[in-house]
């Protein structure tokens, strides 16, 4: 089982259709209304034409009580059609809610009191809080979010992604994060829960797509505003018409004012702006990006720079130890033994990978190491570095062995020599991390109480097809650069493989943050992608931040975009994405507003002919009579909703291009569109009007 895709729902399904008819009528609650001033004003309207309409018929008044009726019956319409859109486009959403609700089963779970545990008790998911510790064996259901505290195993995560190959997560490193509702496939894990009930990655996934907890974004915002200024002059206008008509000698029927007003009024875009918001972010589950906000879908069509941490979001991430490389007067025993030694405690895909090269070249036996009295410092992406200090068995006093980044630790050899001053380097050392960086790997150097000793290589490996993809981005005008915690040459060498435009090395979290803020403060939109607790502050930071899914809590957390199938060349299609829903907005807005122009021309001279026999010139439509006019009008403005619902959902077309060009064609599509179309509709719906004598 996997999530509906959106494109997987046609546009109309029966079911979503079924259920989006109902939901237009709860809608029409005012409370819900409301958040819509437009549709909120035509609410009223319709209302108030619906009591003149009873009036009429009580009272017997006038002989145009036939159209009264139809006028504020199509005025609940233009309400209707508009709930309906925003009610398909979460129907939409709330499918894909239902299939991930399925994963949901609840679960049972074997809480241990501590890590190395060898008992457990039998406790419902549901009643798992966070902090507690769970074991997770093959075959099993993670009970919860969390992170891997011990153990390693492949998951299969299909039922969030889609995808049927198993991942593999593990403790200590940047792939620790697992999410309740996927299955354990082989091995064991330790799971130390970081979500309570109800706040799980699931609950907010669907939360999400079903658009429960969508607010309006900061755009969207504007342009209601925008709108609800229209509202206000349009009302104006009207209110104020009667005055001017009754001056020249003719009443004006209060029916024919409000369908004035609500052919005035944006009612298109004003009926269709929260669907194209929801759609937005829909068209990201399709692929299978979630998306936390619709503020981030919308700064995505804006960005300019695009940063990438490099291991675990441009690599694999699942660096290998596979070579000791030790200088020439140390034996490449020593080294493998001090590298044991230092990575015994060292939870991360390196240590661990280092310990198992050691074993497998040498023989070496964790008890070698146990014996001893040791104490461990784990990897910090601060220090750069993992070490041990022991007390050595004769009692001459303590050793220490450090392992690292070059620069880190040969900064720590020469403090050890004492006052911090730099001791030259042997041309050895270098010449083995310039090999090992110039292949793309990542150099660790070993040194023993204030001694280099030699390198270790750590392999690892670009995903597959990014270069083509970041030649895409460069097209789109997105500026790419990689900040790694990695060594210069490294950095260089997947930097050009990649294909990125520039890189920064030895990042720490901090200059991840402050690379990002500098590129704020000169006025540029930022986008992160990372995988890394290191990276949590800097995707929190950015203005897009996607985290990996194969990251950690940490990162998911920071982010306001998940990519679950961890590909940082995605950015091109949320980006496009973000361009897709801005124009969608932008057209329609053009749209609506030019679609005035024409229902000027219809109701105009039907209103004031009598009066005023001068308007003849402007009556170029030469519509059946003065009713039958007003409520083509209202008709074509009704069905108008109807019928750009499609566009709203699928949102208008994006191909690269200079965002002049793009504005140029969009103006002309949509504005001369939305001066034409309502020109012919109208006439076609008056000859029917007429035909069937309904006027
Ligand atoms: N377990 C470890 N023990 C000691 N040093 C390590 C260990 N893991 C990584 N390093 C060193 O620390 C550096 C910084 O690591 P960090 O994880 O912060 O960044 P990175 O993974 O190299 O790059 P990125 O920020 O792109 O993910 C690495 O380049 C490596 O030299
Ligand atoms: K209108
Ligand atoms: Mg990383």
């Amino acid at each position: 089982m996997s999530i509906h895709r959106p494109d997987a729902i046609s546009l109309f399904d029966p079911a979503i259709a079924r259920q989006a008819v109902l939901a237009s009528f709860r809608k029409l609650d005012p409370r819900d209304l409301v958040k819509n001033p437009v549709m909120f004003t035509t609410g009223v309207v319709a209302m108030l034409s619906s009591i003149l309409f009873v009036r009429d018929i009580v009272l017997g008044l006038g002989d145009n009580v036939g159209v009264v009726g139809q006028i504020a019956a199509w005025l609940w319409f233009t309400v209707l059609f508009a709930n309906f859109a925003e009610a398909v486009a979460e129907g939409r959403g709330k499918a894909q809610a239902d299939s991930l609700r399925k994963t949901k089963t609840d679960t049972r779970a074997r809480k241990i009191a501590a890590i190395d545990s060898k008992t457990w008790t039998e406790v419902a998911a549901s009643d798992l809080r966070a902090n507690d510790l769970v074991v997770v064996e093959a075959g099993d259901i993670i009970p919860g979010d969390g992170d891997v505290v011990s153990g390693i195993a492949t998951v299969d995560e299909s039922p969030i992604t889609g995808e049927s190959a198993p991942v593999i997560r593990e403790s200590g490193g940047d792939r620790s994060a697992v999410t309740g509702g996927t299955r354990v496939v082989s091995d064991r894990i330790v799971v130390r829960i970081t979500a309570d009930p109800g706040s799980s990655f699931l609950d907010r996934m669907i939360a999400l797509v079903e658009g429960a907890k969508r607010q309006k974004t900061p755009n969207e915002i504007a342009l209601t505003i925008l709108l609800v200024g229209l509202t206000l002059i349009f009302l104006i206008v009207c209110v104020t018409l009667p005055g001017f008509a009754l001056y020249s000698g003719a009443a004006l029927p209060v029916v024919f004012l409000i369908a004035l007003l609500v052919t005035l009024i944006p009612t298109t875009i004003g009926g269709l702006l929260s669907a194209i918001g929801i759609a937005g972010m829909d068209r990201l589950v399709k692929f299978n990006v979630i998306a936390k906000s619709g503020r981030a879908v919308e700064a995505a069509g804006d960005i300019d720079v695009l940063l990438l941490d490099k291991t675990g979001t441009i690599t694999l991430g699942n660096r290998q130890a596979s070579e000791f490389i030790p200088l020439p007067d140390v034996n490449e025993r020593e080294l493998a033994e001090a590298a044991f030694l230092a990575s015994l405690a060292d939870d991360t895909p390196e240590g661990k990978s280092i310990v198992a090269l050691a074993k497998s070249r040498f023989g070496l036996q964790e008890t070698d190491g146990l014996q001893r009295q040791m104490t461990f410092q784990p990897f910090s992406a601060h220090t750069r570095m993992s070490g041990v200090t022991f007390a050595v068995t004769d009692g001459r006093g303590r050793e220490e062995i450090q392992k690292g980044a070059p620069d880190a630790v040969i900064r720590w050899v020469a403090d050890w020599a004492g006052g911090g001053t730099v001791s030259v380097v042997p041309k050895d050392i270098i010449q083995a991390v310039e090999r090992i960086g110039k292949a793309g790997g990542t150099p660790l150097v070993v040194g023993k109480n204030g001694r280099l000793l030699g390198a270790i290589y750590l392999k690892d490996i670009i995903k597959p097809g990014i270069r083509e993809r970041f030649q895409t981005l460069r097209k789109m005008g997105i500026r790419t650069v990689m900040v790694t915690g990695d060594n210069p040459l490294t950095a260089a060498a997947i930097a050009a493989e990649a294909g990125v435009d520039d890189f920064l090395a030895e990042a720490t979290p901090e200059k991840k943050l402050s690379l990002i803020r500098e590129e704020q403060a000169k006025g540029r939109l930022v986008a992160m992608c990372g995988d890394g607790s290191n990276d949590a502050p800097a995707l929190a930071q950015a203005d897009v931040g996607v985290a990996m899914n194969t990251g950690t809590q940490a990162a998911r957390e920071a982010g306001n975009m998940v990519d679950l199938e961890s590909d940082p060349t995605k950015l091109i299609e949320i980006v496009m994405i973000g361009k897709q829903l801005l124009m969608s907005r932008g057209s329609l807005t053009t749209f609506s507003i030019a679609n005035d122009v024409a229902k000027y021309f219809a109701i105009i001279p039907a209103l004031f002919i009598a009066s005023y026999p001068q308007l003849q010139t402007l009556n170029v439509m030469h519509l059946a009579s003065p009713q039958s006019a007003i409520l083509s009008a209202i008709i074509f403005n009704a069905l108008i909703i109807i019928g750009l619902i499609p566009l709203a959902l699928k949102g208008v077309q994006y191909r690269p291009a200079g965002a002049e060009e793009l504005l140029r064609r969009n103006l002309f599509i949509y504005g001369l569109g939305g001066l034409v179309v309502p020109f012919i509709g109208i006439k076609a719906i008056d000859l029917i009007v007429a035909a069937f004598g309904l006027a």
